[in-house]
């Protein structure tokens, strides 16, 4: 205790031997950091039992200690329930910067680094257009639904293939994503005794009853994984490889066995569908509150695109649809607490010692709200990312403030560039096709759902849900969205 108290910032006093773990509320942690922010500065301390988590909330301390600094901040913390039982140590968002970590990364970005994620542009149009088709065709649907068959198609084709899953009579994605949400339980240290009490492990390993659990999450896991692995076909004319294509290629190069390999890429699922669904979510909830916005994107896309839906060639000119989607991802960071990050040496930063093993919480809801960074925070305003002709704002070099909430340095999200692609095609298709309102009640007031109410999935935050009554803008929609599928290039 000695060892981590004396150079650590102070924070929030707690119990002895406890620390603050009884202070800490077990939903919506990352806004009691943030209150506890405004109280104890942007870098300060909380104590679980004898582990500290040093709690970064300002965007300046974040880019030194996690993007400067990286290097020596770029591991992750223990998580023996997760990572020993239930991963065996195969999932790279939990691993350390090992050799095997450093492999994987290098494989996930030669497939969906900025360039090479324009493979799957017309994919993602396609499914843009299938998204709006459905909305239009099904307005009975809970949109949220919708929303979610979108995210989760667009992730699963480009890692394994196929056809959209909007014309499959069985979702492939449904066990992957029950297994996924079973998997983030786990991971969370309130479900961990392991975690509380460490020496616990070697009689876990001991003991298969007390891993039947955790063993039959694995064993399932692989059994949906390996054959979608073995099976995964570009679609017809879909002229992108899967991302299983691509790893299957350069196996040798990354020196990964094949276990690694589909690992790898069912992680890909896991991670890109429930975040990419929630930024689509938010997005529509920020318009429904400001139609203003709403209308502004709908002159710029009517202005470029005309009748025709817009494309990934009519991104550049664009800028404003661009900027909502910034604006989105930054008003409501769908990752709010990012995944904690945990320092591989010694080191000191402005006068404190934070000793290898301390553990950074990357709270990127304070630090999205940062008023030295952004102005009037709370309010959504996509043109904070614009100048004065409606053009993006470049972004300083060595920063990425126009993507915060993709996390911070070598483990940056990786899924970046391709989410980002998929947020822009699904809120321009639904800015061109719909005008949105909210749902009324039989006196015809308006069922408003708030922008604080929220629901915390452990990993994600998203909206409650909310009812939505889409327009449709354009005269025969429907025969146009058709059209766009038919012209489709995949
Ligand atoms: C809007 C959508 C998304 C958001 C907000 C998001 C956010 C994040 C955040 C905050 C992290 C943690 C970064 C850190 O530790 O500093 C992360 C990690 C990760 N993300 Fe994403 N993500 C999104 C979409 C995706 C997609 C589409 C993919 C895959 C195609 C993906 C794959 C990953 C992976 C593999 C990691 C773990 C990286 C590592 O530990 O080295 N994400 N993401």
């Amino acid at each position: 205790y000695r060892k981590w108290s004396s150079g650590l910032p102070p924070g929030p006093p707690g119990l002895p031997l406890l620390g603050n773990l009884l202070q800490l509320p077990s939903q919506f942690l990352y806004l009691k950091l943030h209150a506890w922010s405004h109280q104890h500065g942007p870098v300060y301390t909380i104590w679980m039992g004898s582990q500290p988590f040093v709690v970064l909330g300002s965007v300046a301390v974040a880019g030194d200690l996690l993007d400067r600094m990286s290097a020596m901040t770029s591991d992750r913390p223990p998580m023996i329930k997760p990572r020993v039982f239930y991963f065996r140590d195969m999932v790279l968002m939990v691993q350390d910067r090992t050799r095997m970590w450093r492999a994987q990364r290098r494989s996930i970005h030669a497939s969906l680094n900025v360039r090479a994620t324009c493979r799957y542009n017309p994919m993602q149009e396609q499914e843009a257009a299938y998204l709006a088709l459905e909305l239009l065709q099904h307005p009975e649907a809970p949109f949220r639904e919708r929303v979610h068959r979108f995210g989760s198609s667009v992730i699963f084709r480009s890692v394994y293939g196929g056809e959209s899953i909007q014309l499959l009579p069985v979702d492939p994605t449904k066990r992957l994503e029950k297994l996924t949400i079973e998997g983030m339980n786990a991971s969370m240290p309130q479900n961990s005794v392991v975690d509380l009490f460490p020496f616990l492990e070697p009689v876990i390993q001991k003991v298969k009853w007390l891993r039947k659990q955790a063993d039959g999450w694995h064993n399932r896991l692989l059994q949906e994984a390996v054959p979608l692995y073995d099976t995964a076909v570009p679609t017809d004319g879909f002229e992108a490889a899967t991302i299983v294509h691509d790893v299957n290629s350069n196996m040798e190069k990354y020196d990964m066995t094949k276990s690694q390999a589909v690992w790898m890429t069912v992680a890909l699922f896991m991670a890109g569908q429930e975040t990419s669904v929630t930024a689509i979510t938010f997005f529509a909830l920020a318009l429904l509150h400001h139609p203003e916005v709403a209308e502004r994107a709908q002159e710029q896309i009517d202005a470029v695109c005309g009748e025709c839906p817009p494309t990934f060639a009519d991104k550049e000119n664009l800028p404003y649809v661009e900027a909502i989607v910034k604006e989105t991802l930054r008003w409501r960071p769908g990752v709010p607490l990012s995944a904690p990050h945990k320092v591989s040496e010694d080191f000191e930063y402005k006068g404190y010692i934070f000793p290898k093993g301390t553990i950074f919480l990357d709270n990127l809801w304070s630090q999205t709200r940062d008023p030295a960074v952004y102005s009037n925070p709370e309010v959504f305003d996509p043109t904070r990312f614009l100048d004065k002709h409606g053009n993006m704002i470049p972004v300083a070099p060595d920063t990425h403030l126009d993507q915060l909430g993709f996390g911070h340095g070598r483990r940056v999200c990786p899924g970046r560039d391709f989410a980002l692609n998929t947020m822009f095609i699904a809120c321009a298709y639904m800015l061109w096709a719909f005008r949105f309102e909210w749902p009324v009640d039989d006196q015809g007031k308006e069922i408003v759902r708030e922008v604080s109410e929220l629901q915390d999935a452990s990993f994600t935050v998203s909206p409650k849900m909310f009812g939505i009554v889409l327009h449709p803008r354009k005269e025969g929609l429907e025969e146009r969205l058709l059209a766009a599928l038919g012209s489709s290039k995949i």
